[in-house]
């Protein structure tokens, strides 16, 4: 693949192994700022092995990761989210005794614990924009699950990502809450690039400029959304499953 000096994430020829099992097999992928990347396949595809590759809780056993033209294979994800890169989780990851503000606040930290400047007025913005404005003294784990997804969006803005990995931000949600989810993407500026693992696929495919897709650890297609949506190796890949 061409090394453009735009990139700002470069994946080459990533794998990750489980004794025999090949959870993701060579990949590569690029990465521009502002992009909006959707990644879908089938169950197993190993969508989420990428992401977590990627956000570094996950060691690769082949290829390398550079991040803003830096090699970022071999650092942990606490450097990794210094660096620019962020995420959510496929069950919202938050500090459920506290209240939704202090969530934003601790997960906004500078390194060493320090808050930031103006921070507690930045916690109330971010946590206003995902549609959690009056709910700022609330305990987290008081909070519904499509609210703790929301708060969880809200901590990651909060570490002012380059790169922001969302695994699943759909997957349990009632529709009304996906179609929240949808606009809350949309609005997003553009200054951080949004890489996003989905099954919902009418999501993904309002949201994303470009999708790549997965099956059995291999990458087997990258292309617009009319280009995925007619993709015969797509279709493949689903075929016999549930989309
Ligand atoms: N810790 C592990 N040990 C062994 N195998 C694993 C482990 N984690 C993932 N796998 C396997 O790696 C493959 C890819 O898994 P992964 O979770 O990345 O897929 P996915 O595309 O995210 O799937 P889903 O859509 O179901 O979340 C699967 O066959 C899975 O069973």
């Amino acid at each position: 693949m061409s090394d453009l000096p735009s990139d700002l994430l470069r994946v080459d020829g990533l794998g990750r192994r489980y004794g025999d099992l090949a959870a993701l097999d060579g990949v590569d992928l690029r990465v521009a700022p502002g992009d909006r990347l959707g990644l879908i396949g089938p169950n197993g595809a190993g969508k989420s092995t990428l992401l977590n590759l990627i956000a570094g809780s996950l060691r690769p056993t082949a290829g390398r990761i550079r991040f803003d033209g830096r090699d970022v294979t071999r650092l942990g994800p606490a450097r990794r989210a210094r660096l620019g890169v962020g995420r959510t989780h496929q069950h919202p990851a938050v500090w459920s005794s506290l209240p939704a503000l202090d969530n934003v606040l601790v997960a906004g930290r500078r390194p060493w614990g320090r808050l930031r400047a103006g921070g507690r007025e930045r916690a109330r913005e971010l946590l206003a924009e995902v549609g959690l404005a009056g709910v700022e003294r609330t305990a987290a784990g008081a909070l519904s699950h499509g609210q703790r997804r929301q708060l969880e969006l809200a901590m990651a803005l909060a570490g002012e990502p380059r790169l922001l990995l969302l695994d699943e931000p759909a997957a349990g949600l009632a529709p009304p809450e996906v179609e929240l989810l949808a606009s809350l993407l949309a609005a997003l500026p553009r200054t951080v690039a949004i890489l996003l693992v989905e099954h919902h696929l009418d999501l993904v495919y309002g949201f994303a400029d470009r999708i790549t897709v997965l099956h059995s650890g291999r990458h087997v297609h990258t292309g617009t959304v009319p280009e995925t949506r007619s993709s015969p190796e797509v279709a493949a890949a689903y075929a016999g499953v549930a989309p």
